[in-house]
This record gives structure tokens, C-alpha cells and sequence, in this order.
């Protein structure tokens, strides 16, 4: 058995971590961390759980985690790059849910973060936890920085297109939907209902925190820079993204729904849609799934990738238990095998 340990057990991908991992036959979880709600039965909070989840909130705090194999984090960005370093140290592995240890170059990750990163040396070493391109890499990790919901989604769209060269780098763009629990549990005037029903609105779009990580993975596997124009919008639903993705093809491209069904091949949690698909986020509610559909609008020389998650499996928690697996050398679908709930 894996001993887990979640700080930040409260939020939306915590209580999503703890769903997941109370079915899971590999883990235990034996500390889960809140600051507001210490003492206090994790079943009494998300009484979902009752009858899964044997457990009460600690203090975080690096003494309360010793004993796990493994710790979660699912906190707000700056709170993993400060406790990580002393539980590695203590040959506790971390799997990060939050952007600290996503981007390699600490001078991007403080003009984005607003304030300077704690832990650089820690940055070469993370690994970034998304398993269609790092799998190998993942097996073998200490650190796992989670990818960011939006760049699931984008990068899943793009990856095959970006890795056979047949678009422009210079002209993507990713006009993307999430749902309001991707802005996590805490109160705030824009996420009530009054502020989001009925309505739907894009933000940042002169700079949204993804931005830097979609276009770092993006070029990663471009092995050159990729000029990106990502929108987020906002829409009134409580899970769910949806990835419109725009690209231009270069002379010579061949059968792109080919193209993707055999990038995705034995991917357990990538499904490529039969051509002429419109994929829809609740075919994904709940599970660890990226749909994706390919389209050549009948004009032009565009492509265009529909890509759908839930934000919180395959864009957070499923994702994490995802890399879970593979770094603990078990089925990578272990815990994760479900179907998405319709209607
Ligand atoms: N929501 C989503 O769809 C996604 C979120 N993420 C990322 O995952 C992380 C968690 O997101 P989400 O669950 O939505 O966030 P929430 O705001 O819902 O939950 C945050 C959790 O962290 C705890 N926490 C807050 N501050 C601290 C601290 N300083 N030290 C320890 N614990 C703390 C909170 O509990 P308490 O205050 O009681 O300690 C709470 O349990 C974020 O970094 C987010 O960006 C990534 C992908 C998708
Ligand atoms: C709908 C909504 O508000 N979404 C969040 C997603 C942020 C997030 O999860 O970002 P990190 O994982 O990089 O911290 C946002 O746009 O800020």
C-alpha cells in the first residue's frame, strides 16, 4: 500500500483526490491537511465520503506528513515550493496540483506568480506530470509538478500537430471555456451564481498564468518557439473545460484524424472521436478522459481541435493519481477506470 498524504484536503481538487483515492486498491490515506477546518472529520465536511474516507484534518505541517510514501498538494500556488525540499529530503515523494514547480525558468514563474520562487534548485528535477509526453520520465521522478487544467486541454489538442510539424507555430490559437470550479472552493464576488448564470465572459486575455506553460510545452516538443494567443473564458457550469484550437497547416499535411489516432494509441485516458465529432464536457464528467474531435472547416487551410476534460480529473486530481501510478510502477489506469456520468 502507497501512504498518501493530501495538504489542502478542503478545495475542490483535494476532496476530487480523496474520492479517487479512497477506491483506489493500491493507497492509504493517512493525513489529510487543513488549516480551517483541524479536528474536524473530513466525512463531516464532504459527507460524500461517509463510509471511504476514515480520517480527520491535521495541521500542515511537514512533521504530520512523516510516515507517507507520498504527499499531494493541492494548495494554492507558493504553498508546495515551500514544504517540498523537507519532504524529499525525508525520501517523501510530492506530487504538485499547483503551478510551482510547472515552469523551468524561476525569473518566468515570479513575473507570473508575483513573487520570487523559494525552491529553484528544485525546478530542473520536477518532472511535469503530463503522461502522453513524460511518461518515461515520470516513472522514475522524486517531484511531479501537475500540468494546469487549460493546458491539459490545449496541449492534449496540439501535441500530435506540434510533434509532425504539419502547422504553423506562429499562428495557434486556443480560445478555451472552464467551468467555475476551476477558480478552486474560496469565496469571491465573480463566482457566485447571480455573477456567472446565465452569462459568459473571456478574462486575461491581454495574460493568463498558462500562457508561459502551454507555450513551454508547446516548444518543447517544437524544439523551437511557438507563438501562442490563449483566451480563457468563464462559463456557467461547475465542471468541465472546452478547448477550441486553432491552427494553420503548412503544404504537404496528410490524414490528420489519422495523424491523431495513432499518436493516441494505447493512450488509456486520450480518446480521438470519429471524424465530424462534436465533443461534448459532459461525456467527460467525473473521469480521467481528454475527448478530442479533428476538423478542416470546409474554407481555408485551418484546422480546428476540439478538445474536452473534467478540470478536475484529467485537468488535476486524476491527472495526479495518474502519475501516482506510474511512479509507484502500477497499472497507470489503476483507481481510475470509470465512466463519465450522462446526463
Ligand atoms: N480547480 C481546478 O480545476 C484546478 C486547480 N489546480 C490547482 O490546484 C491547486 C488547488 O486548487 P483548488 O483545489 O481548486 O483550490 P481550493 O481553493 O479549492 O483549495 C485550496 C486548499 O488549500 C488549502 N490551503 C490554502 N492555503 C494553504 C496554505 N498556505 N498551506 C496549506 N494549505 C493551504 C485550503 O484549505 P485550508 O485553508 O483549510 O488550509 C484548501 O484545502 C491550486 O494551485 C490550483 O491552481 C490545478 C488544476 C485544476
Ligand atoms: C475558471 C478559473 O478561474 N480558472 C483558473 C484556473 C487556474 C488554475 O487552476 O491555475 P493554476 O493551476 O495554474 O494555479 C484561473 O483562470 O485562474
Amino acid at each position: 500500500m502507497i501512504r498518501v498524504g493530501i495538504v489542502g484536503g478542503t478545495g475542490y481538487t483535494g476532496v476530487e483526490l480523496l474520492r479517487i483515492l479512497a477506491l483506489h486498491s493500491e493507497a492509504a490515506i493517512v493525513a489529510v491537511t487543513s488549516r480551517s477546518d483541524v479536528g474536524k472529520r473530513v466525512d463531516e465536511l464532504y459527507p460524500n465520503l461517509r463510509g471511504f474516507v476514515d480520517a480527520v484534518f491535521v495541521e500542515p505541517s511537514v512533521d504530520a506528513l512523516i510516515g507517507c510514501d507520498l504527499v499531494f498538494f493541492a494548495t494554492p500556488n507558493g504553498t508546495a515550493m515551500r514544504m517540498a525540499g523537507d519532504l524529499l529530503a525525508r525520501d517523501i515523494k510530492v506530487i504538485d496540483l499547483s503551478a510551482d514547480f510547472r515552469l523551468k525558468d524561476p525569473a518566468v514563474w515570479a513575473r507570473w506568480y508575483g513573487e520570487p520562487h523559494v525552491s529553484p534548485h528544485l525546478l530542473e528535477e520536477a518532472v511535469y506530470g503530463l503522461p502522453e509526453v513524460n511518461r518515461a520520465l515520470i516513472r522514475s521522478a522524486r517531484l511531479i509538478a501537475c500540468p494546469g487544467c487549460y493546458p491539459t486541454s490545449v496541449q492534449l489538442a496540439l501535441l500530435p500537430l506540434v510533434e509532425s510539424g504539419v502547422i504553423r507555430l506562429d499562428r495557434i490559437i486556443a480560445d478555451v471555456k472552464s467551468g467555475v470550479s476551476g477558480a478552486g472552493r474560496k469565496a469571491e464576488i465573480p463566482m457566485l451564481m447571480s455573477e456567472t448564470g446565465e452569462s459568459l465572459k473571456a478574462y486575461s486575455v491581454k495574460g493568463h498564468r498558462h500562457w508561459p506553460e502551454i507555450k513551454q510545452g508547446l516548444e518543447q516538443v517544437a524544439g523551437r518557439t511557438v507563438e501562442l494567443t490563449f483566451v480563457p473564458h468563464l462559463i456557467p457550469m461547475i465542471r468541465g473545460i472546452h478547448a477550441t484550437v486553432y491552427a494553420e497547416l503548412n503544404a504537404g499535411y496528410g490524414d490528420l484524424q489519422t495523424l491523431f489516432e495513432e499518436r493516441y494509441r494505447g493512450e488509456p485516458f486520450v480518446d480521438i472521436l470519429p471524424p465530424g465529432s462534436h465533443p461534448d464536457t459532459r461525456n467527460v464528467r467525473g473521469v480521467n478522459r481528454c475527448q478530442i474531435a479533428v476538423h478542416r472547416p470546409l474554407d481555408g487551410n485551418t484546422v480546428v481541435i476540439l478538445s474536452v476534460i473534467d478540470n478536475l480529473v484529467k485537468g488535476a486530481a486524476g491527472q495526479a493519481v495518474q502519475n501516482m501510478n506510474l511512479m509507484f510502477g502500477l497499472d497507470e489506469t489503476a483507481g481510475l477506470r470509470s465512466i463519465g456520468l450522462y446526463p
